[in-house]
């Protein structure tokens, strides 16, 4: 008898293992947090063995903790940073280069130059996309012409390109090269209404078919991992950001949802229509199930979560990410400072690879608790410039906001996103949303759940937020972010190895 579902989430600060029971509750959680290089600015690079190795041992640590045997498993789910670029030979399954990641900056000239091509009008209908090194095509482009010998292994047919569902799948697989729709759809190069690699822009952009996987719907078995011995399907593969809107049961068009990882990413589903943003948003696959695909507007930030691992790590004036909340309570307000993380340029609704982070309203008063509150407030500032844009764009207004991933744990924060947003926000009990969408898609794949509306009533609300602040305060606060922001945009200091 089959009593779970196996749910892996490889995400940008750390890979998890997660096992669900029939009623959507955790079993067993294990997480390993994965180093990520910075070899020059703006460079965001990872290992795909130490990837691929962290999974396998949370995977392993967690069935020996809970002691559940591969056999009780019905089926593998796969929810995945998305974006993030391996290229490897086919022949012996070595990367030919480091995992380039989705923040990575490396072939920002390269998108500038298909930019003064004047194809930004076709990319921007063919996928939905703006062009941007974020996604990745350009990630593709510049592994082949930079790494030696590799363009003509590539002409050759000896490599293969995945993103990290693809990778996971063909090392688990022992050799199957497929995709799932949510994750084409980040490429740059896949056409969101044919479903179809898209010719045209391949040849553009100098990137041979031969390279790309399958691509698949995001519930359907596409091979077997061996585990202890056992085969189990791996029958999800989905974006970690789509995988949350999944299980958030955002199944209903006009459904948003926020997560607050690495980055973070609003997400509204808009069903089976492709809405194009008048408004910087980036129109998606949402998954592909039950024979068709839905879709979603999507804003993604660039820096969330790891703006507080840059408070942690680079600043080094808190010790840990919960201690972020501890040292915002030490101050009434952030006292008219403003942190814009423009670390990797400006996302969604700026799409500006040249700003530059910044601090803004310094004075001699000001204290490192100070700016690890403003740090916190600018990803619900960022997360309110989102918000207008899919209000305009979709012309729905948010009556409330559900919320999810590592950085919701901080009350402040949520709070503070409450006060801004002047909406409730509203947190589920199960935080590990991605994990649970990559799971119920596993799990409807191989009848472990029979369809959306048996796990659509599994959604609790642990923790209610509402606003406590005056109009005026907001809209006073918020235009100081306006023009923080602004004045991070177009900087035209480059540093001596950009
Ligand atoms: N209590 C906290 N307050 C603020 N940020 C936090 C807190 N806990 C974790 N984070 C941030 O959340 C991120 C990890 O969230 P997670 O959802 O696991 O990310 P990912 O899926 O990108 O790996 C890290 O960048 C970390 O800095
Ligand atoms: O690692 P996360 O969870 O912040 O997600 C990364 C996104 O998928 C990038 O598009």
């Amino acid at each position: 008898m089959k009593k779970y579902v196996l749910s892996i989430d490889q995400g940008t600060t750390s890979s998890r293992a997660i096992l669900f029971d029939h009623s959507g509750t955790i079993i067993g959680v294990k997480q390993q947090e994965i180093a990520t290089y910075y070899p020059h600015l703006g460079w965001v690079e990872q290992d795909p063995h130490e990837i691929l190795r962290s999974v396998m041992e949370s995977i392993h640590l967690l069935l020996s903790d809970c002691a559940v045997r591969a056999d009780e498993i019905a089926s593998i789910g796969i929810a995945n940073q998305r974006e993030t670029t391996v290229i490897w030979n086919k022949k012996n399954g070595q990367p030919i280069y480091r995992a380039v990641v989705w923040q990575s900056k490396q072939s920002n000239d390269l998108c500038r130059q298909w930019i003064d091509q004047d194809i930004s009008e076709a990319v921007k209908r063919k996928t939905g996309l703006i062009i941007d090194s974020y996604f990745s095509a350009s990630k593709i482009s510049w592994i082949i012409d930079h790494v030696p010998g590799a363009r003509d292994l590539a002409d050759n047919g000896e490599l293969l390109f995945g993103t990290i569902d693809t990778w996971l799948i063909w090392n688990l697989s022992g050799g199957i090269h497929v995709t799932d729709y949510s994750n084409a759809s980040r490429s740059m190069i896949f056409n969101i209404h044919e479903l179809e690699w898209d010719d045209e822009l391949l040849e553009l952009f100098h990137i041979p078919r031969s390279l790309l996987p399958e691509v698949r719907p995001s519930s359907e078995v596409y091979g077997h991992a061996n585990i202890h011995g056992c085969f189990i399907p791996i029958a999800s593969a989905i974006g970690d950001q789509q995988a949350a809107l999944f299980g958030q049961t955002c199944f209903q068009e006009g459904d948003v949802k926020n997560t607050y990882g690495t980055g973070c990413f609003l997400l509204m589903n808009t069903g089976g229509r492709v809405v194009h943003s008048k408004h910087g948003l980036l129109s998606t696959i949402a998954w592909g199930i039950d024979g068709k695909v839905e879709y979603a507007l999507e804003g993604s930030v660039f820096i969330a979560g790891s703006a507080i691992q840059w408070l942690r790590d680079g600043l080094q004036v808190i010790e840990s990410a919960e201690h972020s909340e501890t040292a915002a309570r030490q101050v009434e307000s952030s006292e008219g400072v403003y942190v814009v993380p423009a670390f990797v340029g400006l996302g969604a609704p700026y799409w500006d690879m040249q700003a530059k982070g910044a601090m803004f309203g310094l004075t001699r008063g000001t204290t490192k608790e100070h700016i690890v509150r403003a740090t916190l407030e600018s990803l619900a500032y960022q997360t309110k410039d989102i918000v207008i844009a899919m209000e305009e764009d979709s012309n729905i207004a948010l009556n409330s906001l559900k919320v999810d991933g590592g950085a919701t744990r901080n009350d402040l924060l949520l709070q503070f996103q409450s006060d801004i947003l002047d909406i409730p926000v509203e947190r589920q009990v199960i935080m590990e949303t991605t994990a649970l969408g990559a799971a119920y898609l596993a799990g409807l794949a191989v009848k472990f759940w029979d369809h959306r509306e048996q796990i659509a009533g599994n959604r609790t609300i642990d923790k209610l937020y509402s606003s406590l602040m005056s109009e005026g305060r907001r809209a006073e606060l918020y235009s100081g972010w306006k023009q923080s922001v602004n004045s991070t945009m177009g900087w035209k200091v480059r540093t001596t190895n950009e």
